[in-house]
């Protein structure tokens, strides 16, 4: 028989592709999201993406006990993936309290109903942003943790607070996912990243340039002591991101684990621009300003611990990153809110 997933935050850019990942590998999905930084319509595209729909939806809040525990009675769950959470780094030294708030209570909240209702496999979203301002390349999961912002924190505090309930409830079992930076989008086109207002990240916000919502990409500083002067990440194909979640569900062994995904390789903001205007022969206006605050120069993750327990390793390039988000965003250059541009049918 099938599984059932319930994935808290499945309406997001990462949760979306995975509840796409679990429906086409025979999952059973159940999603809770409040949509407060996603779209409902992406509920509808993950169907049109994998071909049938997740099994229900719940619009609220993992802090509403009573929502919870609905859902856990009408649904016969056997796993979680706990996307739902705010993830804007500057935002969070803004309002720090509803951060903490919201990150750190979900999380509490959705530990203490999964044991009461006998569910005792999670795999927790995290970040690489937990490692800090280092200067270790690559990145292993023994390097000691730094969070510099509240939304670090949050994330390192969920990790510790589900170390200890696996240590006091030997049956809960659970894997925090440490991703660097996932990028790239559904190969179908019809899923990829929508964020709301001004995008953050230097990938969606390349795309709105490409497609001429807005006029340059600013790079921020070219005096890192990198290659070419801009800073160096490990971008991450949000489809590898999504198959480590699955793989993930099926390691679920004992006790509580912490595992990079990234693939080992760093690319510079210009290597990105370059890299994305080889493949999708589009060009990107991009001028170089001054540095954004808080940036390290590389994070690039030691994907080694996860390949040696799951053998599992990422199988997407850069190249099928850029591709595929430039082919979500030309199909849908104002995200979900588009009329589709080259529609095969209704979504
Ligand atoms: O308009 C932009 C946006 C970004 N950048 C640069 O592009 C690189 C990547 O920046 P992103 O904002 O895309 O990604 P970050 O590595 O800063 O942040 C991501 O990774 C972090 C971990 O380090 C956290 O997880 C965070 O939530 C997530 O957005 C950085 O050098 C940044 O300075 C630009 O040059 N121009």
């Amino acid at each position: 028989m099938s599984q059932t997933v319930l994935v808290t935050g499945g309406a997001g850019f990462i949760g979306s592709h995975t509840c796409a990942e679990l429906l086409e590998h025979d999952y059973e999905v159940v999603v809770v999201d409040d949509f407060s930084n996603s779209s409902a319509l992406a509920l509808d595209r993950i169907a049109a993406a994998a071909g049938r729909p997740i099994s229900a939806f719940y619009e609220g809040d993992l802090r509403d006990a009573g929502l919870l525990k609905w859902v856990f009675t009408q649904h016969p769950i056997d796993a979680v993936i706990h996307f739902a959470a705010k993830k804007a780094v500057g935002e969070s030294v803004d309002i720090p309290l509803e951060y903490y708030d919201i990150n750190v209570s979900a999380t509490t909240s959705l530990l203490r109903t999964m044991l009461a209702h006998g569910v005792h496999k999670l795999v927790f979203s995290s970040s690489c942003s937990i490692y800090g301002q280092t200067e270790t390349v690559p990145l292993g999961e023994a390097e000691p943790a730094a969070p510099t912002n509240p939304y670090a924190r949050s994330k390192w505090f969920c990790e510790n607070i589900i170390a200890d309930a696996c240590l006091r409830y030997p049956e809960l079992t659970a894997v925090a996912l440490r991703y660097f930076n996932p990028v790239g989008a559904h190969s179908s086109g019809l899923l990829g990243e929508d964020p709301t207002g001004v995008p953050n990240n230097v990938m969606p916000y390349m795309m709105q340039v490409a497609v001429g919502r807005r006029p340059e990409l600013q790079v921020f500083g070219d005096d890192y002591a990198t290659d070419d002067g801009t800073c160096v990440r490990d971008y991450i194909h949000v489809m590898d991101v999504a198959d480590g979640h699955r793989v993930a569900l099926e390691h679920l062994g004992a006790g509580f684990e912490i595992f990079n995904l990234g693939t080992g390789v760093g690319t510079s903001v210009l290597g990105l621009v370059q890299a994305f205007e080889d493949a999708c022969d589009v060009t990107i206006p991009a001028r170089i300003v001054g540095r954004r605050a808080g940036d390290v120069p590389k994070l690039i993750a030691d994907p080694g611990k996860v390949a040696a327990a799951w053998g599992w390793r990422t199988t997407r390039d850069l190249h099928a990153m850029v591709r595929d988000a430039w082919a979500f965003q030309r199909r849908n250059p104002f995200g979900y809110a588009s009329e589709l541009t080259t529609s095969p049918g209704r979504v």
